[in-house]
This record gives structure tokens, C-alpha cells and sequence, in this order.
């Protein structure tokens, strides 16, 4: 029976925060029926590919994707149907060149990357292969080490907290599962700690806690005793890695960084890249995501050449999936690892394209969610099939994220004893 798309449908569903999402169904003419949910971000960079929302209703006051739906079984469902699902570029280029527009913006990234996304799932499904062998091959047996978000601030938390996210990653374990463990444990080690100090141990949009620390250094120092605590040598057993989120407090978006606790004003970009590569110095920090704005690829490529050596320097916001950006990037040493998000680009095509040019470049890379996520595990099989050994993917607190690390254990168990876990950036 044939692979071929033989009907395409689309639905409004809700997202972890509650906002409007796109969820595809595609079904194939062999019977196969697989569905696909998007992602949706808060801390977007002004690059990324565009979701599309009803700006004009006031349903949902205006984040309806009521249309994005639309375009999904009017526009773009008439033009693949008949094409078979494992023509993944031809399919993706086909929805690239219906929307034509540079950023998505017609048909919208949240439409396109649905259909992307159902597609590749339902040509899996189709040759009985699970996700990550079918767009890994057989080779595909390396799980992500996880970085998990315990402690959230910026755009994701109303707290006093600057930084957007601080993980902890288990670098010093030999299963996924034993890392996993480790990091549950200090989540939860850190949420007796908060409690013991009075502390809020409500969470931010991905999980991690959200307290009202009085700086920064406290935030890491609080982290820190949470591994003790929970029996773990942090930077050998345990390290932590950050996503300032910088653009998030950089009014123009390249020159000046206005944290909170700083009270004494606005710092300057150089000020900022003197503190990151202080804060490395003294920290067991193995990576630090956007540690500066988008617009600031001098300080960006700054910090790569003071503490790219030691340190993996993510860019997120900055390059957007985008592999145009990535490029340029590569080019200017701008930083030596990118944050992969799907929805930034919009079709899984684009994406594994993102993904060779960091491979190319000798760039690790970062499979990652959004801060508002829905139940869908793309991203774990995703993260084991592109072989990068990294995934953020947040706190262990919000199922939409739980899910993600337990389709990641459930491979680890498929895998048995094929399965690789280990550190390396
Ligand atoms: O900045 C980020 O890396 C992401 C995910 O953690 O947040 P958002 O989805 O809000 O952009
Ligand atoms: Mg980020």
C-alpha cells in the first residue's frame, strides 16, 4: 500500500500556557494516521520565522490560530496531498515556495512546521520505524545529555531573577537514566533548600523554580548546594549551564544590559562580556546560551574568543535556526555551538540543514523545546536521531515536559545495552 499523503487535517488546541497551538493530522493512503503539535516561544528573537495568530479576533484575545489552521486544509493540504510522506525536502520546499515570503509570514511558520513534523512522523510510521531510527538511521543510538531548568527568571518568571533559565547537567554519568536521575534529585533537593529559606517554590513557565533571589550569584550559589545536597560533586558529577535570555533585558538589543540587581544602572556590552567571563571563572558553568543580545555579535564573538575554549557559547536568539544567520555566524566566530528550535525555522527540512552547517563547522548544537511546549515528544526521537548528545527541554515539574524525558528513557530502554550516553561538547 502507498505512502501517500492522502488527507491533511488541522486543529486549534492549547499549549502549556494556555495560548492557542497547532496541532496536524496527516493520513496516508496505506491507512497510516500520525499527528504533530507545535511549540510556541515567549523569549522570541526578532528573526525567527513567524507564527501566525488571528490578530484580528478577539478570540483568545487575538492568539487564535484559527487561521493557521485554515491554511493548513485549505492552502496547503491540496498541494501535497498525493506526494509521499518520505519526500520530506519536496514537501517542505513545496510549503517554503506556496507561502513565499523570506520569514513564513503568509502561510505561518505554526502551519508549515505542523504539516513538516505530522509528514515525517507518518513516513516513520509507515516503514514501522520509530521516529528517531527513521531520521537517524541505524547508527542512531546516542542519547542527549539533558540540561534540565531548575531555576527560571526573565520572561519566563515574575521573580527578581534576571537569567531566563539555569539548568543543571549531568555530565558525569554513564546512562541517561542515571543522569536524569541526578538531576531530578537536585530539583528536588533545591525545593527543600527554597523552603528551608522561606523561599517561593512556585515554578516558571518550564518548570523550574521561581524565587525571589537578590542576584544572580545567589541563584548559582543556591544551585550549587542543591547538588551537594542532593549527594553530587558539582563540575564533576553535576555542572550548570545558563540562558541569560540577554536580549530580554537589552533595551536596543545590542549595547546595553539593564539587570535587575544592578542597581546602578545599565551595563555596558563590554561590562557584560567582563561579568559572563567572571562568572565562568568562578562557576562550574559548561554552557552559557545568548549571554549577550542578539544584535551583539561583537561581544558575542568577544566572549567565543576569551572563553570559547572552555565554555560552549550558544546562540539562540542570534541565529534563529536560521541558516542563513548560522553562516554568518560560522564565519565571524561568533559563538561555537546554536540552540536548534523548529518552530524558529519552520520545517524539518530547514532544520537538519541548520543542524549539517554546525557539523560542518565543528559547532555543537542544542536540540531544544519552547517555553510553551504541548505533549508531543518530537524533539526527544529528533535530539537521539541528529547525534548532537544535547537536549534542554525543561524542569521535571510540567508533564509537557516530562514526557519529553520519558520518550528519551523509553529509547534508552528500546536501545538497551546499544545505547551511548556521554559528555562532549
Ligand atoms: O529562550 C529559550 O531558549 C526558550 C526555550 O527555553 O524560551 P522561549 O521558547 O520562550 O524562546
Ligand atoms: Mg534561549
Amino acid at each position: 500500500m502507498s505512502s501517500r499523503i492522502a488527507a491533511i487535517d488541522a486543529l486549534e488546541i492549547l499549549d502549556s500556557r494556555g495560548n492557542p497551538t497547532v496541532r496536524v493530522f496527516v493520513e496516508l493512503e496505506n491507512g497510516i494516521r500520525s499527528c504533530a503539535s507545535v511549540p510556541s516561544g515567549a523569549s522570541t528573537g526578532e528573526n525567527e520565522a513567524i507564527e501566525l495568530r488571528d490578530n484580528n479576533s478577539t478570540r483568545y484575545n487575538g492568539k487564535g490560530v484559527r487561521t493557521a489552521v485554515d491554511n493548513v486544509t485549505k492552502i496547503i493540504a491540496p498541494e501535497i496531498i498525493g506526494i509521499k510522506a518520505e519526500d520530506q525536502a519536496v514537501i517542505d520546499r513545496l510549503m517554503i515556495e506556496l507561502d513565499g515570503s523570506e520569514n513564513k509570514a503568509n502561510l505561518g511558520a505554526n502551519a508549515i512546521l505542523g504539516v513538516s513534523m505530522a509528514v515525517t512522523r507518518a513516513a516513520a510510521e509507515s516503514l514501522g520505524m520509530p521516529l528517531y531510527r527513521y531520521l537517524g538511521g541505524s547508527g542512531a543510538c546516542r542519547l542527549p545529555v539533558p540540561m534540565m531548568n531548575i531555576l527560571n527568571g526573565g520572561a519566563h518568571a515574575d521573580n527578581s531573577v534576571d537569567f531566563q533559565e539555569y539548568m543543571a547537567v549531568p555530565i558525569g554519568f554513564d546512562t541517561f537514566s542515571e543522569g536524569l536521575r541526578a538531576i531530578a534529585e537536585t530539583f528536588h533537593a533545591l525545593k527543600k533548600l527554597l523552603n528551608s529559606r522561606g523561599l517561593a517554590t512556585g515554578v516558571g513557565d518550564e518548570g523550574g523554580f521561581a524565587p525571589n533571589l537578590g542576584s544572580n550569584e545567589e541563584a548559582m550559589e543556591v544551585i550549587l548546594e542543591a547538588i551537594a545536597k542532593a549527594g553530587y560533586q558539582p563540575g564533576s558529577d553535576i555542572a550548570m549551564s545558563l540562558d541569560s535570555a540577554a536580549s530580554s533585558f537589552s533595551p536596543d538589543l545590542k549595547s546595553t544590559y539593564d539587570l535587575q540587581w544592578s542597581k546602578g544602572g545599565a551595563l555596558t556590552s563590554q561590562q557584560m562580556v567582563d561579568l559572563v567571563c567572571k562568572w565562568v571563572a568562578d562557576y562550574p558553568i559548561v554552557s552559557w546560551e545568548d549571554p549577550l543580545a542578539e544584535g551583539d555579535w561583537d561581544g558575542f564573538a568577544q566572549i567565543t574568543e576569551r572563553i570559547g575554549n572552555t565554555v560552549q557559547i550558544v546562540g539562540d536568539d542570534i541565529f534563529v535556526t536560521n541558516p542563513r544567520y548560522i553562516k554568518q555566524g560560522v564565519d565571524w566566530l561568533t559563538a561555537n555551538s546554536v540552540l536548534i528550535k523548529l518552530n524558529q525555522i519552520g520545517t524539518v527540512t530547514e532544520t537538519i540543514e541548520a543542524i549539517r552547517l554546525c557539523r560542518d563547522a565543528g559547532w555543537t548544537y542544542v536540540i531544544s523545546h519552547r517555553s510553551g511546549e504541548t505533549e508531543d515528544t518530537f524533539i526527544a526521537d529528533f535530539a537521539v536521531a541528529m547525534d548532537g548528545g544535547q537536549i534542554k527541554t525543561g524542569s521535571a515539574s510540567r508533564s509537557d515536559r516530562v514526557a519529553k524525558y520519558n520518550r528519551l528513557l523509553e529509547i534508552e530502554h528500546h536501545l538497551g545495552q546499544d545505547a551511548r550516553y556521554y559528555w562532549k561538547r
